[in-house]
């Protein structure tokens, strides 16, 4: 039983309904268990394209999937809620996004693991902080930190200082 976080955004049609039904969805899931939902967060959206403000969440499942089956679950989800794919980055009735599986590290055409732009979005960001375990926050912790300007944040040691 492996622990995975997915965010959601939604920012057209019934927004609310949207995120519910998709969480319904996923629960449904054989194999898949929802154990934990951050709040559901109102949000500017984010990139160049001028759209409506995005409801955001995410939630914690328990899964025996492995993060292909994962995430070809969310894309079926994301089809049975009639996602528009009209422009990349623009408004979507929903959006799933495997954020992490784990402690997997890996990148291929259909799935990098953590999520390429986790470190990058406040919208995914504080709703992950409501349900991260300690053992993810470390992990990300150290995905923020690297993913930040080289040396901006670096880890202190008392002890060098001392020698
Ligand atoms: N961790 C991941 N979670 C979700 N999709 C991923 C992940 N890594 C790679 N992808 C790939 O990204 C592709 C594009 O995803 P999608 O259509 O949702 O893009 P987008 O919503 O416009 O942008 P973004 O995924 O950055 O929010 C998907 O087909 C999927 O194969
Ligand atoms: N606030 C917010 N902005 C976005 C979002 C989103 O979920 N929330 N998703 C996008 C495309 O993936 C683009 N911009």
């Amino acid at each position: 039983m492996t622990e995975a976080y997915i965010g959601l955004g939604a920012n057209l049609g019934d927004r609310f309904h949207n995120l519910h039904q998709a969480v319904q969805l996923l629960d449904e899931t054989p194999k898949v268990q929802v154990v934990r939902q951050s709040l559901v967060y109102e949000t500017q959206p984010v990139g160049d394209v001028p759209q409506d403000d995005y409801l955001n969440q995410v939630v914690v499942v328990e899964t025996e999937l492995n993060p292909q089956a994962l995430l070809q679950r969310l894309h079926d989800i994301e089809a049975a809620l009639h996602r528009q794919r009209i422009v990349r980055w623009g408004p979507r009735s929903v959006d799933l996004d495997l954020l992490v599986y784990g402690d997997v590290h890996m990148q291929s055409p259909e799935l990098t693991l953590p999520h390429p732009e986790l470190a990058n979005r406040r919208f995914v960001l504080v709703p992950l902080l409501e349900v991260i375990d300690k053992a993810h926050a470390t992990w990300i912790a150290e995905l923020l930190m690297h993913t930040l300007d080289h040396n901006w944040v670096r880890p202190y040691s008392q002890e060098k200082e001392e020698l």
